[in-house]
């Protein structure tokens, strides 16, 4: 809130011309009406519970504006009512209307506003209200120099104390000049193209040789807390540099009031009117504040928006930059609203720190849009600086939690979970890569199969064909097996069963010599043809255990009908048929992309939702120890969560655990009869049990829901896999439970998830308790014991 104390600056226009001399009681007149009218205030007449009482509420944009409308009120000179041609003043209870012929809205660039009155007795008066320098700038220079001399020395007393000062200032414009004026004000109001540009010239040729009625003070009150917000800002290390378009007495009070600027800071103070002088006290001021900071003295810089046009003007950004960064404070006023956004662009190109403008007036927009993050406060000056901000706050000091509780809080958490995520996926791909490598080495790899090598290309057909005596010796095919299936011997232990009859009529009761017969028997056999021959199956052939169906010798089709079911089976060996033209019965097996597409949607949904989880919910401080010690934001400035050397110790940590989960299965299960299916059980549930492990061993904060995801994940795969594994259609069923009555994948299991986060755990224990960060120095514990406490319990 605004609260407006006001001091009218009584002014004597001292002019020689005698058609307007006023007396000293008109002057003040005037200065009253100044404020009442040159304004963009709209009063709005609000009801009370008393029918016969009505306040008067003044709406506008600028608190200042309002807090002078009132003021004039208050002194008898009431704004009752406007309207786009008119406005009623109540004058010590007598209503006087005024035309409003023009009005030049204020500007920052030229810092001032006027308006055009028409007076009830047809004279015309420019009431003009802005910023001191500005005004100073229009005022008619045949003045007596003492008042503006003594005008200028109340401003300067004002704005010492803080307050934000503005100049009123009169013209009466005669039948000519408003002639002048109107016509090209209505050419310019009506145009199309170029309106603002118009506008502004008329308001600078009208707006002059204006005579000085006064001065008006305003205190602009400091939100609650906002010392103590830039004080706590400055201690995280956050450089706080402020652009305001006040004055720079004003701007250097309230920095003081603020606790930006402090008794023991050295001020360097850059304020020029030209290019040279300008150009010099950079220099000079450079040179100082290099030997201040030889002897560590803080400094301060203040510098004028004059000096910056200049200074930015000319190349000379590389110097102001490396003055301010030497500068612990840097205030700049009189700043227009670009040259608010030039100086957040030109800390952005020369640095790579991260730039936050907070603002809440529309001169602040362009500062908010050039920053990296931008802050609009709601308050009395409108909406614009929140509407085109990222965040939007009411209070200055609500820009402490933002940044010290929610920023460390959220750097925290993305810089861990940008590396845990590459861990997790990382791990699982590396797992699967191996499995992969394996199986192209398998498959294409001979282990010495081919010992009669004729060169077929095929490292089967190597290992068998290259024989002459072929025939006489077929069953070493049994032993020419590659890949995950080279150890199924087929019906290498049993009798050759020869397939003379082409035909399948009664699929129920075969007849001896079809090869449904032969596939049927329990007994292990090795199937040969005795033909060439096309089998137009009526009804799936389903296969049972330990059989080699060998077409190798013949011309053998099954074709045009159904085809071979291998179910529930093991030691199933086919080799040399033509198998094509099936009819599709429904009964399709699942293939193993299926399958490893399967694991990767387990796998990311059972590591996605901790993931998720404590991506939101994890705090690795309180919220009152990161407000009672704001240094600990630091730790986002120093790269603390997220670096190189972290980034390669989790990959080398990736690359330990995959290796640990790949190979001991593999190594133990080597020369078993398990197949690839139960080791594949193995493999997702080591990888799903340490990425969630991996997790739990980082969170700080549990809440129900974290250890809900997180043993839930893990429960969820257990049960997934026993399902998947119950399906009698899919491949592998009953894998799990047939290894998981082995006391050996228990222990695989333990083992693999000990030996992967051991070293991790190591690691993180001499860091904590040797090296410990400020955050762990906070936290209070050398390692984390919630974790701990859960393993154990
Ligand atoms: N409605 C107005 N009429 C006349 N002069 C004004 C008006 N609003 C502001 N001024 C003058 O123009 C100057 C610059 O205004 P601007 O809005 O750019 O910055 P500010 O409000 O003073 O500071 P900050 O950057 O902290 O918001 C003010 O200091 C004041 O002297
Ligand atoms: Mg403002």
């Amino acid at each position: 809130m605004v609260t407006s104390f006001w001091q009218p600056v009584t002014a004597f226009c001292e002019n020689h011309n005698s058609e307007h001399e006023y007396t000293s009681i008109k002057r003040i007149y005037e200065f009253f009406l100044a404020l009442a009218t040159c304004n963009t205030i709209v009063p709005l007449v609000v009801d009370t519970p008393d029918p016969d009482v009505k306040l008067l509420d003044y709406q506008g944009e600028s608190p200042d504006e309002q807090a002078l409308a009132y003021a004039a009120a208050a002194y008898g000179f009431m704004l009752i009512e406007r309207t786009s041609g008119h406005i009623v003043i109540d004058i010590h209870g007598e209503r006087l209307k005024f035309n409003v012929l023009g009005l030049h809205e204020f500007d920052s660039d030229r810092k001032r506003m006027s308006v055009i009155l028409g007076y009830p007795d047809n004279s015309v008066k420019l009431f003009v209200k802005g910023a001191d320098t500005t005004m100073f700038s229009i005022i008619d220079k045949s003045y007596n120099m003492d008042l503006i001399k003594s005008t200028e020395t109340h401003l300067h007393s004002y704005s010492s104390l803080g307050l934000r000062t503005l100049v009123i200032g009169m013209r009466e414009l005669n039948t000519s000049e408003f002639e002048q004026w109107h016509t090209s004000y209505e050419a310019a109001s009506t145009a199309v193209f170029g309106r603002a540009a118009m506008l502004r010239k008329i308001s600078n040729h009208v707006e002059n040789n204006v005579c000085i009625l006064g001065a008006s003070a305003i205190e602009d009150k400091l939100q609650h807390g906002v010392p103590e917000a830039i004080e706590s800002l400055r201690t995280a290390g956050i450089k706080v540099w402020v652009l305001t378009g006040d004055k720079q007495e004003t701007a250097v009070s309230i920095g003081f009031s603020s606790k930006l600027l402090t008794r023991s800071m050295t001020q360097i103070i850059i304020s020029s009117n030209n290019k040279a002088s300008s150009r010099k006290s950079l220099k000079d001021a450079l040179e100082r504040s290099r030997k201040l900071d030889a002897v560590s003295m803080q400094i301060a810089l203040i510098i004028d928006g004059g000096s910056l046009v200049h200074i930015l003007d000319t190349d000379h950004e590389e110097e102001l930059f490396q003055l301010a960064s030497l500068c612990s404070v840097v205030l700049c006023c009189r700043v227009a609203p670009l040259q608010k956004a030039g100086i957040v662009s030109l800390v952005k190109k020369r640095t790579s720190d991260m730039t936050l403008a907070i603002g809440d007036g529309a001169n602040d927009v362009s500062m908010i849009q050039m920053a990296d993050v931008g802050v609009g406060i709601s308050g009395q000056e409108g909406r614009q600086a929140v509407m085109s901000s990222d965040f939007a706050m009411g209070q200055f000091r609500f820009l402490v939690p933002l940044l010290l509780v929610h920023g460390h809080w959220n750097y925290q958490r993305l810089g861990y979970m940008i590396l845990y995520n590459f861990y997790r996926n990382a791990v699982l791909v590396l797992v699967l890569f191996s499995i992969t490598v394996l199986h192209i080495k398998n498959s294409t790899e001979r282990r010495n199969l081919g010992y009669f090598s004729c060169g077929t290309g095929n490292p089967i057909d190597d290992c068998w064909r290259c024989d002459p005596n072929w025939q006489q010796n077929r069953k070493r095919l049994a032993d020419c097996g590659i890949g995950f299936g080279r150890n199924a011997i087929g019906g290498r232990d049993g009798k050759f069963y020869v397939v003379t009859d082409p035909r399948d009529d009664d699929p129920v009761n075969p007849r001896p010599g079809t090869l449904r017969h032969a596939v049927i028997q329990d007994r292990p056999l090795w199937i040969v043809f005795k033909r060439d021959m096309v089998i137009q199956l009526k009804q799936e052939l389903i296969m049972n255990s330990f059989k080699t169906i060998n077409g190798r010798g013949a011309n053998v089709h099954i074709a045009n009908g159904v085809c071979i079911t291998i179910q529930y089976v093991t030691n199933v060996i086919i080799h040399g048929l033509h198998i094509h033209d099936c009819v599709p019965t429904g009964n399709a097996m699942a293939s193993p992309s299926h399958i490893a597409r399967l694991v990767m949607q387990f796998l990311i949904v059972y590591s996605a939702l901790p993931t998720i989880i404590v991506g939101i919910l994890d705090k690795d401080l309180g919220r009152s120890t990161l407000l009672r010690h704001p240094q600990l934001y630091s730790a986002g400035q120093r790269n603390e969560a997220y670096n190189k050397k972290l980034f390669m110790l989790t990959m080398a940590d990736t690359l330990w655990q995959s290796m640990v989960i790949f190979w001991p299965p593999l190594f133990a299960y080597w020369k078993s009869t398990i197949d690839v299916a139960s080791i594949g059980d193995l493999w997702t549930l080591a990888v799903v049990i340490l990425v969630n492990l991996h997790l739990a061993m980082d969170v700080v904060r549990w809440y129900w829901v974290t250890h809900a995801v997180i043993w839930g994940s893990i429960a969820a795969t257990f049960i997934v896999v026993m399902i998947i594994d119950a399906i009698p259609k899919l491949p592998g069923f009953w894998a799990f439970f047939h290894v998981a009555n082995t006391g050996l994948f228990w222990a695989l299991l333990l083992g693999i998830i000990v030996a992967a986060l051991l070293p991790r755990l190591v690691v993180k224990f001499i860091y904590q308790y040797y090296f410990p960060s400020d955050i762990q120095i906070s936290k209070g514990l050398p390692i984390n014991i919630t974790f701990l406490s859960i393993l154990l319990s």
